[in-house]
């Protein structure tokens, strides 16, 4: 914990929707007048898109078919770990972007598959913001749950996962179907081993399922939309947790179990407003008296 220079850890799956969910976030930090630095998980990435492909075929004829971005070992996760410890301790850090498109290479001047330069965070930062793939990790090597002080899972039902992953691949980042399903298998090693671990570590996990057909997700024709969805959200210790207040609020919805709650799809954006913005607003105050 790091209750001075407080860290925020949204932690999913690629495709999972953790980039959406921050625009959320950024929403109630402009509302509340807070000033915040980010992380995207990807910057933390060991190689580069070259480099990893090389990675990927030593592993492979070393008898490995399992290595992937989802291994620990494809990440720099001590020095993850670092920049969570130094920016809990001092409010200061640094990051990088991995560039993975034209758009972004545009925004940023740096070809797809390539790394930015580092770059140290604005100084008098309220809060970090880190969204990615490995953000509650805990392993022999480091505990960067430990070190975050809001950790929000975003898990949408696995073939609703993959249905966003192919989509989003496919429409702006060039990739072919079969070229994500390749990629979504090599995977699912690493995503039991080291990504599924981590929403027992998050304080609240936000769980999308259709109440449509995506039985088979590499056909589906578009994602379902919040409308066509529902979102179980699961909360840790549901201690303090005001349930009448958030189930009278958010019409529609329902109590699943003593520490859950059942939302429609489209009331996902006003949830997350009303549960996190308390846990965030209190995260900065006690900061600022710390
Ligand atoms: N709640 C939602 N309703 C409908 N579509 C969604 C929702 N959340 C995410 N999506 C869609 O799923 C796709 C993946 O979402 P997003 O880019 O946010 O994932 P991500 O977790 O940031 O992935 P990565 O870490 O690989 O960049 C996008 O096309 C996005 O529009
Ligand atoms: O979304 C991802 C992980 O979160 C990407 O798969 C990863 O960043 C590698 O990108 P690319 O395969 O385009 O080089």
């Amino acid at each position: 914990m790091s209750k001075k220079h407080p860290i925020i850890s949204v932690v999913g799956s690629s495709g999972a929707g953790t980039s959406t969910v921050k625009s959320t976030f950024e929403q109630i930090f402009r509302r509340e007048g807070i000033k915040s630095v980010s992380i995207e998980g990807d910057a933390f990435h060991r190689f580069n898109r070259a480099d990893m492909k090389a990675e990927l075929q030593n592993h492979y004829d070393a008898g490995d078919p399992g290595f992937s971005h989802f291994s620990y070992e494809a990440n720099e996760l001590a020095e993850l770990e670092r920049v969570f410890r130094d920016y809990g301790e001092t409010g200061k850090g640094k990051t990088r972007h991995y560039i993975h498109d034209d758009t972004e290479a545009a925004a940023h001047g740096t070809p797809p598959g390539h790394f930015t330069d580092w770059d140290d965070f604005e100084n008098d930062s309220d809060l970090l913001f880190y969204e990615g793939l490995h953000g509650c990790v805990v392993n022999d090597e480091v505990n960067l749950a430990q070190l975050a002080d809001l950790k929000i899972g975003v898990v949408p039902v696995i073939n609703l996962e993959w249905t966003q992953k192919i989509h989003r691949d496919r429409a702006s980042r060039g990739y072919s179907t079969e070229a994500v399903t390749d990629v979504i298998l090599r995977r699912m090693h690493s995503y039991v081993n080291c990504i599924v671990p981590q929403f027992s570590e998050t304080d609240i996990n936000f769980q999308r399922v259709p109440v449509v057909d995506t039985s088979n997700p590499f056909i589906a024709r578009w994602i379902p939309t919040p409308d066509e969805s529902l979102v179980v959200i699961r909360f840790k210790n549901p201690r303090g947790i005001d349930f009448p207040y958030l189930t009278s609020m958010i019409h529609g919805s329902w109590m699943s179990r003593a520490n859950s709650i059942v939302i429609p799809g489209n009331k996902q954006d006003l949830a997350m407003q009303l549960i996190l913005t308390p846990l965030i607003e209190r995260l900065v105050r006690d900061a600022k008296r710390a």
